[in-house]
């Protein structure tokens, strides 16, 4: 992503953005409430206009560059009132290889057992979707991004609600699609001490990239104040293990 800005309802949600995400790596998008991070995520998706800059994913733009994605939004944007089945919600993930009006074939089916199988979830697929439980769906909607094997995943804050061993189990997940498959992974979190110990990277957004860098790289309070404007003595500082007293060096930081 190069110098992006993106506008909506006529005012500037997102500029001078710059981000990249390689093959194999777990990246934590974190910021504040309206930060623009769902945004930037749909940027990527080609989902929203820029104003200006760029976004390539594997050498494609636009909604071209949304076929190498995976994408994971936030539970309540999905019809759980839809009456279908576990397994049928996670097939239309798999949509775009399928195509509207053809059948599932066994391959089809294979790639979504096999989804299934990673969230733990195979039991299930029979389960009307409106009957799961929130942690239940959160892993269908993982599964569905699977099924066609993405190269890149982007999750919208995808801990949201759940209990430590969902979130643990997705955690773990997240980071075998990275380290083992080579999945670019980006996942916007509220959760900052979870991002700090399970990303390999961080970005940390405020309507533009104020920094990106290994967890180890942003132990400076400054860029922590500047995203989320917090006070020096913050106890999010402390949560996260941060001294308070900023360090000369700033690892990625724009000016
Ligand atoms: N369709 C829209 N029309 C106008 N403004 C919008 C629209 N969608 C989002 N915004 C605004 O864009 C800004 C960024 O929103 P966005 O949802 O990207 O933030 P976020 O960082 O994901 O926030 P949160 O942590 O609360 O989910 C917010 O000020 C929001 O009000």
């Amino acid at each position: 992503m190069r110098d992006v800005a993106v506008e909506l309802g006529g005012r500037l949600v997102l500029h001078g953005a710059d981000l990249d995400v390689g093959a194999g790596e777990l990246v934590g998008l974190i910021g504040p409430n309206g930060a623009g991070k769902t945004t930037l995520l749909r940027s990527i998706l080609g989902l929203v206009r820029l104003r200006s800059g760029e976004v390539t994913v594997d050498g494609a733009r636009g909604r071209a560059a949304a076929r190498a994605i995976g994408y994971v939004p936030q539970r309540h944007e999905f019809a759980w009132e839809f009456p279908i089945s576990v397994e049928d919600a996670v097939l239309s993930g798999r949509v775009r290889s399928i195509g509207w009006l053809r059948r599932p074939g066994v391959v089809d089916y294979r790639a979504a057992r096999a989804a299934l199988d990673r969230v733990r979830m195979s039991h299930l697929r029979k389960r009307p979707v409106g009957e799961l439980s929130g942690g239940q769906r959160q892993r269908v909607l993982v599964a569905r991004a699977l099924a066609l094997d993405p190269r890149v995943l982007l999750l919208d804050e995808p801990f949201t609600g759940l209990d430590v061993p969902t979130q643990e189990l997705l955690t773990a997940l997240f980071a075998e699609l990275a380290q083992q498959d080579g999945t670019a992974v980006l996942m916007t979190t509220h959760d900052l001490v979870g991002a700090v110990h399970g990303c390999t990277r961080l970005c940390l957004l405020n309507r533009t990239v104020i920094a990106t860098g290994t967890p180890a790289e942003l132990d400076d309070p400054a860029l922590w104040m500047r995203a989320f404007g917090i006070a020096e003595h913050s106890p999010l500082l402390t949560a996260l293990g941060i001294s308070s007293s900023p360090r000369a060096a700033r690892a990625g930081e724009r000016s």
